[in-house]
């Protein structure tokens, strides 16, 4: 099956909607635009799907109400938009759906619930049940209480995380513009890009920044796209006026091919979303064992540690060169393993006899 066609019959479908298609500087958010977007996500749940809306567009919605004039530059104003315009945002989404019946939930997340395994769960907890309660979920970054440390950057990031923790078949990214360039197209002569079969299509891509009301621009999308393709999940990148085509599974944007086997959630977790506590430092012969022969690394490899973590936290792996070269979920606590690093297997007391990090938590980057 080719991507458009894995895109086109997939069953659950994350809906990424970019500012710079919900709103315009002047008016705020554009009623009748969300409308034709309801409507075209209604035909995709009638054919079958499931689809999870992620929707920006709070900043930009908060600006007219307070008088702004143009896109915030501070943090703190531009979470107060937001505080202003996530509620514009929810109800126009409502009065949207309401016109099919249909219930709006409203999801707000931070990077931190991404992080900690345990909201991560919540999370897709309360995404499924709202999925079988039949109501549409609209999820945004929980831009009141996101700082710097805790902020995803940008809503094409958070579509692919959510993608990934609804397990979903195709992520559908709709922006102001109809697809991927191989420059910006606003900026003049741009050849399209039909399909990306792999990072290397993108080697000659200039990826430029937004428009005013945008936050991340191409370079976003891009990386937003090859990390959900890199999970498994096949990526649409098309214009928010042709919502109903794309949902349909009509010939319009980019596609970019998800490699052909689906990372499990968790693994994706370790690999993108996890805080990372600490690190375990490798010595050549371990790097290569975990790197290419994808085994479980021992304490016999490890030649150092550092930072504080406990058994079951997400540490780095690196090489002799100070290069991550892995992730993984960690089986001591930091203040174990300097007794048993450099030691082989043999050497350890029973108890600490298990690998470090067991090959199925662990996954080179
Ligand atoms: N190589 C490229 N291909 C397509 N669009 C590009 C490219 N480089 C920059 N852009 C610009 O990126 C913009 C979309 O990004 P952004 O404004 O952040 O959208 P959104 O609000 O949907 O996230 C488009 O308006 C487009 O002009
Ligand atoms: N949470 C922010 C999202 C910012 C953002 O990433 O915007 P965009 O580049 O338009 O997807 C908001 O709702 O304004």
């Amino acid at each position: 099956m080719g991507t458009r066609e894995v895109i086109a019959t997939a069953r659950r479908v994350v809906v990424k909607i970019g500012s710079s298609a919900l709103t315009s500087l002047d008016g705020g958010l554009d009623g009748a635009r969300l409308g034709v977007l309801a409507e075209a996500i209604e035909a995709r749940m009638h054919a079958g799907s499931d689809v999870v809306v992620v929707s920006s567009g709070a900043v930009s919605a908060g600006i007219a109400p307070l008088g702004l004039g143009h896109r915030p530059r501070d943090l703190a104003t531009k979470q107060a938009a937001a505080a202003v315009g996530q509620l514009e945002l929810a109800g126009e989404w409502q009065r949207a759906f309401a016109r099919h019946d249909r219930t709006v939930a409203q999801v707000l997340l931070t990077a931190g619930d991404f992080a900690r395994r345990d909201a991560h769960r919540n999370a897709q907890r309360t995404l499924d049940r709202l999925r079988t309660l039949h109501a549409i979920a609209v999820v945004n970054e929980n831009d009141t209480v996101a700082t710097s440390e805790i902020k995803f950057g940008d809503n094409d990031r958070l579509a692919a995380l959510v993608a990934h923790l609804v397990s979903a078949d195709a992520l559908i990214l709709l922006s102001d513009v109809d697809g991927l360039y191989d420059s910006d197209p606003r900026k003049g002569d741009a050849r399209f890009i039909d399909e990306v079969r792999g990072p290397d299509d993108l080697d000659e891509v200039i990826a430029g920044t937004g428009g005013t009301l945008g936050t991340g621009g191409m370079a976003t999308k891009l990386s937003a796209a090859v990390l959900a393709a890199d999970g498994g999940v096949p990526v649409l990148l098309a214009a928010a006026s042709s919502a109903a085509e794309a949902l349909a599974g009509g010939t319009v944007g980019t596609v970019f091919a998800a490699r052909p086997q689906r990372m499990s959630a968790r693994r994706f977790w370790v690999r993108h979303a996890a805080d990372t506590s600490g690190a375990l430092h490798l010595d050549a012969g371990a790097v290569r064992a975990v790197s290419h022969r994808r085994s479980s690394l021992l304490a016999a490899g490890i030649t150092g540690v550092s930072g504080h973590f406990s058994e079951g936290d997400v540490v780095v792996l690196q090489g002799p060169d100070a290069v991550a070269v892995a992730r993984g979920v960690v089986s001591y606590d930091s203040s174990e393993l300097p007794h048993m690093i450099g030691h082989s297997t043999g050497e350890l007391p029973e108890d600490l006899r298990h690998a470090v990090v067991h090959a199925d938590d662990l996954v080179p980057l």
